[in-house]
C-alpha cells in the first residue's frame, strides 16, 4: 500500500501562528486525533521550521559519516563514561538481538542537577543501575563547534514543535491544553543523527566481529520508539522507513519535501491507556544510496511517571512507569548481541 493511502498529512499551523480562528483548530485536532488512533504515524506541515535548516542539517550529517572512522571513534559512545551519548560505529546498536545497518551520533538533555533528580532503582539490575547513572551524568560528545551549533538550534525548535504536538494532543483526548506540560517541561529529549549505508556495503562498513549477522541488510529492526512522539526528519532517499499499520501491514513512509514525519512512542500508549499506540516500525534501506535521518526525540521528563490515569479519558488503568526507567531499560538492549 502506498503511504499516500496509509499515512495523512496535517497541516498543523494553525497552532503555529497562533492567529487563526477556533474552527481551524478544530480541524487540526480532529485530523491529529483520527491519526493518533488509526495509524500513530503522520506527517506534518505548517509545522513553521526553516526548510534551509530541515536540509542544513541532512548535509551536516553526511558531513559527519564521511569523516575516517578514525576520526568518529573520537567521540565514541562504547565507553562507560559516555553511556548512551556520543558515536555509534555500524553495528554498534543491536535491535532484537541483531545488529542494525546504521551509524549514529546520539545527544540527550544533560541534566544538570542530577542530586535532585529521584532516580528510580528498585526493578533494575546492578549493572543496569550503574550504566544509567552514568549516562543520567553524562555529558554530550560533538564532533565540532559548529556542528555542536547547528544542532542546538535544531533541538530548540524540534522542542517547539513537540511541545505543540502535545498541546493538540491533550485536546484531542479532551483534556486541558497543557495536560502533558508538566510532564513535558524538562523533557529528557534525545537527537539521534542517523546514516545508513546501502545494504550492497554491507557488512563491511562494519567494525566489529559479527557484522555478517547483518547479511539480511536491516537498516533498523522493528521497534517502537520509547517516549512521547518522535518528530522524524528524513532526507530524499526513497524506499526505507517503514511503518505498520493496525492491520499488521507493513507501508513505506515515503520522504515528503518540507514535512516532519511524527510517530507516537511507548509513554503515549500508557498515558492514554492503550487508546493510542505506539507504532512498529523499521528501515530497510531499498534507495541505492547513502542515507540519512535527524530524528529528535520528545520524550517526557526522566522523572516523570506516566500512568493512564492522567490521560486517558475513556483509556483502562494500568500500573504506571517512570519514565527514566523505561528509557534506561530500552537503552540497555540496544547493546547486548544476543544471536
Ligand atoms: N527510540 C530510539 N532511541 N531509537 C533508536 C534505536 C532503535 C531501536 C532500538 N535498537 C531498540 O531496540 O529499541
Ligand atoms: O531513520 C529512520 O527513518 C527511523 C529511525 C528510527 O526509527 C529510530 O531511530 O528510532
Ligand atoms: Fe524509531
Amino acid at each position: 500500500m502506498a503511504a499516500e493511502d496509509a499515512i495523512p498529512t496535517i497541516d498543523i499551523s494553525p497552532f503555529v501562528d497562533g492567529s487563526s480562528q477556533d474552527d481551524a483548530h478544530q480541524r487540526v485536532v480532529t485530523e491529529i486525533d483520527n491519526a493518533c488512533r488509526e495509524v500513530g504515524f503522520f506527517y506534518i506541515k505548517g509545522h513553521g521550521v526553516d526548510e534551509g535548516l530541515l536540509e542544513e542539517v541532512h548535509a551536516g550529517a553526511k558531513a559527519f559519516f564521511q569523516l575516517p572512522l578514525h576520526d568518529k571513534m573520537r567521540i565514541e559512545m562504547a565507553d562507560n563514561k559516555y553511556m548512551g551519548r556520543g558515536y555509534q560505529a555500524v553495528g554498534e546498536n543491536v535491535t532484537k538481538g541483531r545488529r542494525d545497518l546504521h551509524e549514529a551520533l546520539d545527544v540527550w538533555r544533560e541534566i544538570n542537577d542530577v542530586a535532585a533528580l529521584r532516580i528510580p532503582t528498585q526493578h533494575l539490575r546492578t549493572d543496569v543501575v550503574q550504566k544509567m547513572d552514568a549516562f543520567v551524568r553524562g555529558k554530550n560528545q560533538w564532533p565540532d563547534a559548529s556542528f555542536e551549533a547547528l544542532y542546538t538550534q535544531y533541538i530548540a525548535q524540534m522542542l517547539k514543535l513537540g511541545d505543540v504536538l502535545v498541546r493538540i494532543m491533550a485536546l484531542a483526548l479532551g483534556l486541558a491544553e497543557d495536560a502533558l506540560s508538566s510532564l513535558t517541561d524538562k523533557s529528557f529529549f534525545c537527537l539521534r543523527v542517523i546514516g545508513y549505508p546501502p545494504p550492497e556495503d554491507g557488512a563491511s562498513c562494519c567494525v566489529r566481529e559479527g557484522g555478517d549477522s547483518m547479511q539480511n541488510g536491516v537498516g533498523c529492526g522493528e521497534h517502537t520508539d520509547y517516549g512521547f512522539v518522535t518528530l522524524l526528519n528524513q532526507d530524499d532517499t526513497q524506499s526505507a522507513l517503514q511503518a505498520q499499520t493496525l492491520h499488521g501491514e507493513w507501508v513505506d513512509v515515503t520522504p515528503r519535501k518540507g514535512t516532519l514525519v511524527v510517530n507516537l512512542g511507548d509513554m503515549l500508549s500508557v498515558w492514554t491507556g492503550g487508546k493510542w499506540r505506539a507504532t512498529p516500525h523499521r528501515v530497510v534501506n531499498r534507495g541505492g544510496q547513502y542515507r540519512t535521518s535527524v530524528v529528535v526525540f520528545y520524550e517526557p521528563n526522566f522523572d516523570a511517571y506516566i500512568t493512564s490515569a492522567d490521560g486517558a479519558a475513556g483509556g483502562k488503568s494500568e500500573k504506571g512507569v517512570v519514565y527514566g526507567e523505561h528509557v534506561c531499560q530500552k537503552i540497555a538492549t540496544n547493546f547486548s548481541f544476543i544471536s
